[in-house]
C-alpha cells in the first residue's frame, strides 16, 4: 500500500485513524482558507475537505491522503470553531435544549483516484444551566472544536441523545471511512 498520510492537525482525527491499525504519517494542510458560507452547503463542505487533501497531496505525490472537515449546523446555519470564549458561550447557549446536526466531509486522494463522502449525526442537547455552559466555554475546551463543544470530553454531559455515528461528531466517521477504503482496495 502507498504511504498513508492523515492531512489533519486534529488530535482527535489522529486518535481515530489509529483504529484502522495501519501505519500513517500526519501532515496537516497548510494555508487552506476554511471560510464556509453561513448557510450550510454540503457541496461546499466536500470542496473544503477535498482542498485540504489536495493541499497535502501536492506536497507528497504518490501517497494516499485522507482529509476531513467537521461543522455543526443548527437551523441551516454553520457553527464552526468559535473565535473567542464569548462566541463559544453564545454557541453553547443556542445549542442548549435543541437538536443540531454534525456533518463531517472526508476526502481521500490515492493513485490517480479520489473520493469524498459526507456523514451526518444528529445530536440533541439537554437544557443546560447557563453557568455550566459559561464554565465550559471558559475551560478552553471549546476553541478548537466546531460548535464549541467536544462530545468526547465533558461536553458529553450536555448530550441527551445522538442519532448516527458518535465518531463522526468527534471529527472522523471511522467505520464509514474503513468501509469506503476497503471497498476500493485502498487498505
Ligand atoms: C463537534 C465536535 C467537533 N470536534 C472537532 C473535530 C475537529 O478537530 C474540529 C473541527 O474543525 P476542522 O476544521 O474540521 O478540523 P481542524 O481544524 O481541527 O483540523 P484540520 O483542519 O487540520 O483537519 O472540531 C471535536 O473534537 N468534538 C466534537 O464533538
Amino acid at each position: 500500500m502507498a504511504r498513508l498520510i492523515l492531512g489533519s492537525s486534529s488530535p482527535r482525527r489522529r486518535e481515530l485513524l489509529h483504529l484502522l491499525r495501519v501505519s500513517f504519517e500526519v501532515i496537516p494542510p497548510k494555508g487552506v482558507e476554511e471560510n464556509l458560507s453561513e448557510r450550510f452547503c454540503e457541496k461546499e463542505l466536500c470542496e473544503l475537505s477535498h482542498l485540504k487533501a489536495k493541499n497535502v497531496m501536492l506536497r507528497n505525490p504518490f501517497s494516499t491522503v485522507i482529509a476531513a472537515d467537521t461543522v455543526v449546523v443548527l437551523d441551516g446555519l454553520v457553527l464552526g470553531k468559535p473565535s473567542s470564549v464569548e462566541e463559544a458561550y453564545e454557541m453553547l447557549l443556542v445549542l442548549s435544549g435543541r437538536t443540531h446536526s454534525v456533518f463531517t466531509s472526508v476526502s481521500v486522494m490515492y493513485e490517480e483516484s479520489e473520493f469524498s463522502f459526507v456523514e451526518k449525526t444528529d445530536v440533541t442537547f439537554r437544557e443546560v444551566p447557563s453557568e455550566v455552559l459559561k464554565e465550559y466555554a471558559e475551560s478552553g475546551l471549546s476553541l478548537d472544536k466546531a460548535g464549541a463543544y467536544g462530545i468526547q470530553d465533558y461536553g458529553a454531559l450536555f448530550v441527551k441523545s445522538i442519532a448516527g455515528d458518535f465518531y463522526n461528531v468527534m471529527g472522523l466517521p471511522i467505520g464509514r471511512l474503513w468501509h469506503e477504503l476497503h471497498a476500493r482496495g485502498v487498505i
